[in-house]
């Protein structure tokens, strides 16, 4: 079992001088797995930001043990690029070789569109191919914000199971959606419980 762990105690969130929510409390250890909901608005992104280091919250702490992949409406990849030549890129900074990044590919169906260049894809092959960075990346602490927009039901099955194996071999995902993803039994954080009652 992998000593990967995320804890965020009492996190609360401003933004644009509003107060987002507060008092988020969650706990996950390897294999753990939780799901961010709420409306469009309500912070699933932001607290995912804050999750991945990238946000600082108003109130609470974190701590996090392991390496963080985060996937979110950013695609990060070089558009001109050859689909699997730009996940090299990623793979070369992560340390990751061929084989690992050609089982993240297979992961995701990409197999096939490998030599295409990346702004050809389509929106789901888009969601996809960030969804293979994350794989490839072997980061024990996966942040997917909205990974199942745009995805149909193949390849949301594709999802599920690489989250089932991720989670299997001692990982850890956070997921945050406004949409039912194939995740089993995940911790439930509905952010309309934790809404700043001066931010209604
Ligand atoms: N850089 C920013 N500066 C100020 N306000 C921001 C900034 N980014 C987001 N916000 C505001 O913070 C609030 C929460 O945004 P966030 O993207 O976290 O919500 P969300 O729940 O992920 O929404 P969605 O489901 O639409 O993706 C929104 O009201 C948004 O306008």
């Amino acid at each position: 079992m992998s000593d990967a762990a995320l804890r965020l105690s009492g996190i609360a969130c401003a933004r644009g001088g509003r107060m987002l929510f507060r008092g988020v409390d969650l706990s996950l250890q390897a294999g753990g797995s939780a799901l961010l909901r709420g409306p469009n608005g309500i912070g699933k992104s932001s607290l995912m930001r804050i999750c991945a280091g990238l946000l600082r919250p108003m109130a609470g702490t974190i701590e996090r043990r392991g390496r963080i992949a985060l996937a979110d409406e950013r695609l990060a990849l070089e558009m001109e690029e050859p689909l699997r030549a730009a996940l090299g890129f990623w793979a070369r900074l992560d340390g990751v070789n061929a084989a690992a990044l050609d089982r993240a590919l297979d992961a995701m169906a990409l197999g096939p569109l490998a030599d295409i260049p990346v702004r050809m894809l389509s929106t789901g092959q888009r969601k996809r191919a960030s969804l293979a960075r994350v794989i490839a990346g072997g980061a024990p602490l996966w942040l997917l914000d909205e990974p199942g927009n745009g995805l149909d039901d193949a390849s949301l099955a594709l999802l599920g199971t690489a989250v089932a194996a991720h989670l299997a071999g001692g990982g850890i995902v956070v997921a945050a959606s406004h949409q039912p993803l194939p995740m089993t039994a995940p911790a439930i954080v509905e952010l309309a419980d934790y809404v700043a009652e001066d931010a209604a």
